[in-house]
């Protein structure tokens, strides 16, 4: 089956300023794939060329095969698009707003009642018909974003940050709906935050000053992200070389005078022989944690590599 996104040497410049460059990236016809970056990486500037809200100063998005470049308004037909700051009309009822959205999307008059019934009950919010989007929760409101999305049936569904600003109870409610959503079609799902994309995505493009520096499947990044140091506080804390006689222990950095960062080559039976050594030599061992590499030294490692290393 072909691809639905083939993304080709797409750069875009704001005014002087280059916010994404030689962007190369092809998506299958479904599941979720994650788009995550730090604030100001270029995801939005990347979602929004690949929906045909902004158009690029160089390079080609093809959605289905389709140039939007050429061809917008095919291409844009089988995209649906819920930006980071949705247009919701706070006056209309949902019904209102998803018939003004599907007349938008083009959806033939005699086909726009069923679709949107569909659409309202794929996103649990048929029961909602007749009310307000003010008197909407922050939850709801997004479950009526996502339905204007797919309200044309499209084959991708690009999502911009869709559960920021949410309580823990609805992202875990939109989480399950984008996955529903997912299964018959393709996903685009960006965040600044890891553990939302690894939770929900199966691929993972991570996006840093404008470069793709990581494009693979969600369990090749996990794999990539194994831990490689351990965070240590001891009592009676020996004097470096003694640690650093633990098999597999690489490096250790001192914190504080009783907390140490120890590295090690990657086998995590390290904790059991750092507790053994502790209690072998009376170092009074007092926590041990393993350290999941923060997000922005995963961005730093991934930033000084070439994009072809990692693909
Ligand atoms: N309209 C604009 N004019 C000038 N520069 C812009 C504009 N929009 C974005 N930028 C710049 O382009 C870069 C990429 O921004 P973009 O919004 O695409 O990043 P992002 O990853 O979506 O960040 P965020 O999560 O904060 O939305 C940033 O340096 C940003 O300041």
């Amino acid at each position: 089956m072909s691809n639905i996104v083939k993304i080709e040497h797409l750069s875009h410049k704001y005014t002087n300023s280059w916010a994404i460059r030689d962007i190369n990236i092809e998506i299958g016809q479904t599941g979720i794939v994650g788009l995550l970056g730090s604030n100001g990486a270029g995801k939005s500037t990347t979602m929004n060329i690949l929906c045909g809200a902004l158009n690029q100063t160089e390079g080609n998005v093809y959605i289905d095969g389709i140039s939007m470049r050429e061809q917008p308004q095919l291409a844009k037909q089988q995209i649906g698009f819920l930006p980071q700051n949705p247009p919701l009309y706070m006056d209309l009822t949902v019904d209102e707003y998803l018939n003004y959205c599907a007349g938008l999307r083009l959806v033939p008059k005699d086909k726009m009642k069923q679709a949107i019934l569909e659409a309202k009950l794929r996103c649990g919010i048929d029961h909602f018909s007749n009310r307000l989007l003010r008197n909407l929760s922050g939850g709801y409101r997004q479950r009526v974003g996502i339905a204007q999305a797919i309200v044309h049936r499209p084959k991708l569904v690009v999502l911009d940050e869709p559960t920021n600003g949410l309580d823990p109870n609805q992202i875990i409610e939109v989480r399950s709906l984008i996955k529903e959503i997912a299964l018959d079609r393709a996903v685009i799902f960006s965040s600044h935050i890891l553990s939302e994309v690894q939770v929900l995505c199966k691929d993972i493009k991570m996006i840093e000053n404008g470069r793709i520096v990581f494009s693979d499947s969600m369990d090749a990044f996990n794999n990539y992200v194994e831990p490689h140091s351990v965070l240590v506080a001891m009592e009676n804390p020996p004097a470096l070389a003694e640690i650093e006689k633990i098999e597999g222990v690489t490096n250790v950095d001192v914190l504080t005078e009783r907390q140490m960062r120890i590295y090690f080559n990657g086998d995590q039976s390290i904790t059991e022989r750092i507790v053994a050594a502790s209690i072998h030599h009376g170092w009074r061992l007092r926590e041990i944690t393993l350290d999941k590499t923060a997000l922005d030294e995963i961005f730093k490692q991934l930033s000084n590599k070439s994009p072809q290393e990692n693909n």
